[in-house]
């Protein structure tokens, strides 16, 4: 809700006038471990179809949440500017990732945060969490787990700045690609709304999560896969890391680049950076570890 809101209160200041239309996901419904589920785009598919069925004419999702696979009927239009990127540990005592007590327990239903949480504390113990943000909450207060691990973008939009957290570092923890941006999507047809919501794109931000899900979907990782990676601009550069994990943090394999942006068309350039770096992944045997 906070995210289509944001996005109306965008259109009005360009002079569109809007109206929310109020859905409810089976990520938002369905507590079991999402791991264990094994589906795709359980937040984003009820909001494509509200668009397929004409109850609403902008969708409006999570990035991170929107599975890479294109569905021809509908086009991705615009993403906003992008938010902050990083995950959090959320716990009473604002443990670090060096702080946390030995064999703390964390809650994450998270492949990737839970492969880069043991790379760097093997010792700790990892348990599935589900629901959402207040739920998760209530469980971190009644002892079930020592700390909780979510998105800062997340706690952010639903004005939950005085959690107690601490900030990882990229360093530490690399998010999911997209984590922080929003997707825009409408009816591939709809060229009216097109024109009117084209405004709401920001190149640099799209051409980053471009990077990222071009190497998301050339490693064949779902949103549930242990891979990591965030584009940023530098300069006159773009600029790619990438991680790739073993569900245990064992084994971890990443990779850094840079391409000029003078050297074509941006988007263009994000795409050609994502394949160099999947070539060099795959090369290392990222597709091996991402099916184990
Ligand atoms: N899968 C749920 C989800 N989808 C997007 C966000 C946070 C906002 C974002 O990353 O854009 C979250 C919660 C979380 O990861 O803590």
């Amino acid at each position: 809700m906070w995210q289509a809101k944001h996005v109306a209160m965008l259109l009005e200041q360009a002079g569109q006038q809007t109206e929310l239309v109020p859905l409810v996901s089976r990520g938002d419904t369905d507590m079991r471990p999402i791991d264990s589920t094994r589906q795709v785009g359980v937040f984003t598919k009820r909001i494509q179809q509200a668009l397929l069925d004409d109850e609403a004419d902008i969708a409006v999702h999570s990035m991170k949440d929107l599975p890479t696979e294109v569905d021809p009927r509908l086009h991705l239009v615009a993403v906003p500017q992008r938010e902050i990127v990083n995950d959090c540990i959320v716990s009473p005592a604002r443990w670090s990732l060096d702080t946390l007590p030995h064999k703390a327990r964390i809650g994450t239903g998270s492949r990737r945060r839970a492969a880069q949480m043991k790379h760097h504390r093997s010792d700790l113990s990892i348990e599935p969490i589900r629901g959402n943000l207040q739920t998760r909450l209530a469980k971190l207060e009644n002892g079930d787990y020592d700390a909780i691990m979510l998105a800062a973008a997340g706690i952010l939009r639903l004005e939950m700045e005085s959690l107690p957290r601490i900030e990882l570092p990229l360093s530490e923890m690399l998010p999911a690609p997209g984590q922080g941006a929003l997707a825009i999507e409408v009816l591939a047809e709809a060229e009216a709304t097109i024109a009117q919501t084209r405004c709401l794109n920001d190149p640099r931000s799209r051409a980053a999560v471009t990077a990222e899900r071009t190497l998301l979907a050339n490693l064949n990782g779902g949103c549930l896969a242990p891979i990591a990676a965030y584009a940023s601009f530098q300069g006159d550069s773009l600029h790619l890391e990438s991680v790739v994990l073993s569900a245990d943090g064992s084994v971890r394999l990443a990779d850094q680049r840079s391409l000029p942006l003078a050297s074509g068309e941006m988007q263009a350039i994000a795409i050609e950076i994502a394949n160099q770096a999947s070539e060099v992944l795959a090369s290392q045997g990222a597709k091996a570890l991402i099916g184990r």
